[in-house]
């Protein structure tokens, strides 16, 4: 049986369970189940806290977990201390940055200004790690939550905390200052070493293959013989287009996958060309 832990709560968990759900695994019913069993992939969730996910992972209860990349780093042990959790795959959704930030009126304009501070996260395992690796020494204040208001309440000079849109940030009189810490997002997480068993193999191109029906669409288009070199330069989809021939002798018919971010752009340049009847459908699922 596989067993996987899910984000009980916070931005990460209904996400999850939605992808999952596409994935064709059977999802809770309500936010108060702790675990349901999936009979028909033999597999168990269980919804835990995603701050302690890599943890039940590290020491093999669970195969495997979705939790973020900056939960993960965070409760990681330090080298040699005990076995860790490692990153299978990033999934596309809960994406942050953790940033450092201080007042708008703070003279603290620069992380090396931050040396001698009290920085406020919680996060203080990334955070201390960081500020090794830039020779900064300052006060770490661990808090639990709502960071952004340890400047106003006078516990700190400085924090450090996720960041998405960085309304929270604004709305506490806040800005951001130096590079982002980390880039974050979801990700599946596996113990470290552990070998891949084949229900953890399935997950896994189950996962991706979602990930590429939400990030590809399935472009067709008709196109005069001699602009097809052309035309599928622009569109060389996965391993080459397809192309076959049109009932109308000198066309043919193509029909490639496209990233959807690029769906107007390709459009309009194949447009451009002298291709015509260029349709765009979305792919439900995939395995590729
Ligand atoms: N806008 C966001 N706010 C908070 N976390 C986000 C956001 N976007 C992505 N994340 C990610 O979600 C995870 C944090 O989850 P969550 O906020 O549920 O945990 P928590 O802050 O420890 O708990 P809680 O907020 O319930 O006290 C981190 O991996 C973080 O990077
Ligand atoms: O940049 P934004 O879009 O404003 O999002 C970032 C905010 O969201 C998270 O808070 P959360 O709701 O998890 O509360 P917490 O701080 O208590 O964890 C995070 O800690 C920031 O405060
Ligand atoms: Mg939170």
């Amino acid at each position: 049986m596989l067993r996987v832990a899910v984000p009980n709560k916070g931005v990460l968990s209904e996400p999850a369970a939605e992808m999952l759900a596409e994935s064709g695994y059977r999802q809770r019913r309500s936010a108060k189940d702790l675990a349901v069993y999936d009979p028909d992939n033999d597999t168990e969730f269980f919804y835990l806290r995603p701050r302690d996910i890599a943890v039940y992972v590290a020491a093999g209860t669970l195969d495997v977990g979705i939790t973020g990349r900056d939960m993960l780093l965070e409760t990681a042990p330090a080298d040699g201390e005990g076995p860790s959790a490692v990153e299978v795959m990033p999934l596309g959704f809960g994406r942050s940055s953790f940033r450092f930030a201080t007042p708008v009126e703070s003279d603290i304009q620069e992380v090396e200004q931050l040396a001698g501070k009290r920085i406020a996260t919680a996060y203080p395992v990334l955070l201390r790690r960081y500020l090794d690796e830039q020779g900064l020494k300052a006060d770490v204040v661990k808090l639990d939550g709502a960071v952004e208001t340890a400047c106003r309440l006078g516990v700190a000079d400085a924090v450090c905390d996720v960041v998405e849109t960085g309304t929270t940030l604004r709305a506490a009189g806040l800005h951001i200052i130096g590079e982002p810490v980390l880039s974050s997002e979801a990700i599946l997480v596996r113990r470290q070493g552990s070998e891949e068993i084949p229900a953890v193999a399935q997950l896994r191109r189950r996962l991706r293959g979602v990930l590429v029906a939400r990030q590809y669409v399935m472009l067709d288009y008709d196109c005069p013989n001699e602009l097809l070199e052309r035309a599928t330069a622009v569109t060389p989809g996965i391993e080459g287009p397809t192309v076959s021939p049109l009932r109308t002798p000198g066309w043919s018919a193509v029909r490639a996958m496209i990233a959807r971010t690029e769906t107007n752009r390709v459009m309009d340049e194949l447009w451009e060309l002298g291709a015509r009847a260029i349709l765009v459908t979305s792919i439900h699922a995939s395995r590729i």
